[in-house]
């Protein structure tokens, strides 16, 4: 992955092609466009980008402009943008770098639209890399991020393909016109289901590097006087650096055991509809869109409390942070931006808990809302033990998605429609979205612990953090836990107390469990969080090579600031 995300140089891009252009050819061609593409795309005799995003629209695939229409007396299809919102804007690599794009259109023939399918089209020559005849291509200029991608643009006039260029593993048009149905008309977004899982581990990748760093410089900063007269210690001495630092390494931890069951699930129900069972593919959609809305908003954020924490350096692009949370900000609105992800989520929910309310038996990660008792047991549980934080959590999302839930049908029993129910009820749907989410990453962080082949004395550790992660989870989102008094103030207090025992219990592994992420320096790309901890020579190496060094004296002296310090001073 890191590979795929490092750039030609600055100004083009493939981190597209690998992610996005190739994995739709191979889920969504046929074995015969496999044949004449994926090899080509494999060995990167061609580039692509993946097309779907509009100026005027990117969540709402359903309203995409871009047109694909059958022309049976030529056996092609017409590919054209009719509006300026329908301009493709944002694909990665679509600027200056792709020959091909995967285009995802609304597929009309026979004069009836059938919604949106993907096209291959060629939008650069072979030869000398211009624009496709009714192509006009573009980069869509500076970003907050990522600047090496060319993110672009493109507008279709009339571009016609043959009728083989539409991917067509699920749905195809025959040559007569004839539309033929796919198994779901979701197989189209199959690319994005992939996408999002992969997400999961650019989370967990992201957040394992700023814990790197910021821990690692954690120990090499010394500021302060902890005692009057002592030397100056570590910052990581500090409980409130722990507390901010730590919480974020066991999340890394807890998102890339995370990332492995999502693969394991992709792989496996995938396999299953290869074979024609698409019964997984609504629990697939529900937990990669959650997982990736989840996972990416937590990393954004921890990376943030990581860049915080190491001052002013934190600050410079020397630690490497600020552009790894340009990045990870990315992930948040990129493959489905993170509020309509958990939205999609918190509709398979309300959809589940019907189903349990109608009797039937729940099973993959939404199994515990039909186990889950309503009623509260409270008393004095041991807050250290992974079994009872993982019935926490549990007991936690069962009660907000039946809160969220009856509180809709509350709303349609007083006349409301469906989709009014909804929208007035999508904050509480959105929070037990989340906190289902958060208790899968509990229950699967638990799991992983007790069972991955490890040393005795590694799954400790690791178990040390799995506490600390639930237990820092509980304390930020007390609320929920004492709402049906499920939790007592009294369990709340322990599990304080227990957080506090768990950061000092972490700290003498703290250089260890980031090492253990065994990122290199090549990849850290970070002056602070350098694996021999000899930061402030390289800070000051890093510093003399900024531009503004090149001459003693800028040029913007002697064209502003000289002229306007001559004036002031005439003025004395
Ligand atoms: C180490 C790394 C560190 C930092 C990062 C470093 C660098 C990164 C920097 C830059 C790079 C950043 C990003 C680059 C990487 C990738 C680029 C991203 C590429 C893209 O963005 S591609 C475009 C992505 N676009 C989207 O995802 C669009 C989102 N919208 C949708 O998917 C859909 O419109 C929708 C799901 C929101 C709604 O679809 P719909 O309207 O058709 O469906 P409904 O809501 O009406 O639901 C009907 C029904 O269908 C079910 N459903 C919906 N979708 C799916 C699906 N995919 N699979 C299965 N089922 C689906 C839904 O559940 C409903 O079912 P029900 O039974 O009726 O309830
Ligand atoms: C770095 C980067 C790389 C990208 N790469 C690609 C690529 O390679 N290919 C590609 O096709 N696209 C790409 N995209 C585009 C990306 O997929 C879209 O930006 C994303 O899908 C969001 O769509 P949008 O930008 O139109 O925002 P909108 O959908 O307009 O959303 C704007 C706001 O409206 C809210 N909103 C929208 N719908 C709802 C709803 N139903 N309920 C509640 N709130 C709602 C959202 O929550 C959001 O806050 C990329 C984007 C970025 C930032």
């Amino acid at each position: 992955m890191a590979a795929a995300l490092q750039t030609l140089g600055g100004g083009i891009g493939i981190t597209l092609h690998w992610i996005a252009f190739t994995p739709t050819i191979e889920q969504q061609a046929t074995e015969e466009q496999k044949k004449k593409w994926l090899k080509l795309a494999q060995d990167v005799a061609i580039v692509g980008a993946y097309a779907q995003t509009e100026m005027g629209h990117g969540t709402f695939v359903r309203g995409l402009e871009t047109t694909a229409t059958y022309d049976p007396s030529t056996q092609e299809f017409v590919i054209n943008s009719p509006t300026l919102t329908s301009t493709k804007w944002w694909p990665g690599g679509l600027g200056k770098t792709a020959n091909h794009a995967t285009v995802m259109a609304q597929l009309y023939t026979r004069g009836k639209c059938y919604g949106p399918h993907n096209f291959m089209v060629q939008i650069r020559s072979l030869e000398n890399h211009q624009p496709c005849p009714g192509v006009t291509l573009g980069d869509i200029g500076p970003k907050m991020e990522s600047n090496g991608n060319d993110n672009g643009f493109a507008r279709f006039d009339h571009v016609r393909i043959p009728r083989e260029n539409m991917l067509m593993k699920f749905a195809r048009v025959e040559a007569d016109g004839t539309y033929v149905q796919p198994p779901s008309s979701k197989l189209a977004y199959s690319n994005m289901v992939y996408l999002r899982g992969t997400f999961v581990m650019s989370a967990a990748q992201a957040l394992a590097s700023a814990t790197t760093i910021a821990v690692r410089y954690s120990c090499v900063r010394r500021q302060s006087e902890m005692k009057p007269g002592e030397p100056e210690p570590q910052i990581l001495e500090y409980q409130t650096q722990q507390y901010k630092l730590f919480p974020q390494l066991a999340a890394a931890y807890a998102f890339w055991f995370a990332s492995w069951f999502m693969t394991q699930q992709h792989g496996s129900i995938t396999g299953s509809m290869e074979k024609g069972d698409m019964s997984g593919l609504a629990e697939l959609h529900a937990l990669s869109a959650g997982l990736k809305s989840y996972t990416t908003a937590v990393t954004a954020r921890g990376i943030d409390v990581c860049r915080m924490a190491c001052g002013g350096h934190g600050y410079s692009h020397a630690s490497g942070l600020p552009a790894l949370f340009g990045g990870a900000a990315a992930l948040c609105t990129a493959e489905g931006e993170n509020t309509v992800m958990m939205l999609q989520t918190a509709r398979y929910l309300v959809k589940c808990f019907a189903q349990s309310q109608a009797g039937k038996r729940l099973t993959g990660t939404v199994a515990y809302l039909s186990a889950v008792q309503p009623s509260p047991v409270a008393g004095n549980r041991n807050m250290s033990d992974l079994g009872t934080l993982v019935a926490a959590f549990q007991h936690r999302a069962a009660r907000m998605v039946r809160h969220a839930a009856m509180q809709m049908q509350g709303e349609m029993q007083k006349g409301k429609a469906r989709e009014d129910a909804w929208n007035s009820c999508s904050v509480l749907l959105i929070k037990a979205a989340e906190a289902h989410v958060h208790s899968f990453v509990v229950r699967n962080f638990a799991e992983t612990v007790q069972t991955v082949e490890v040393d005795e004395s590694v799954r400790a550790v690791l178990t040390s953090l799995c506490q600390l992660y639930s237990l820092y989870g509980i304390t930020e989102h007390a609320g929920d836990f004492l709402k049906d008094g499920y939790l007592t103030g009294r369990d709340i207090d322990a599990a304080s107390s227990h957080l506090s025992a768990m950061l000092a219990r972490v700290r003498p592994d703290a250089v260890a469990l980031v090492d253990a992420f065994d990122l290199h320096d090549k990849i850290l790309r970070s002056v602070l969080g350098r694996y021999d901890g000899r930061v402030y020579e390289h800070l000051y190496e890093w510093a003399k090579k900024s531009p503004l060094n090149k001459s003693e004296v800028h040029e913007s002296y002697y064209k502003y600031l000289q002229p306007f310090l001559k004036s002031n001073r005439a003025k004395l």
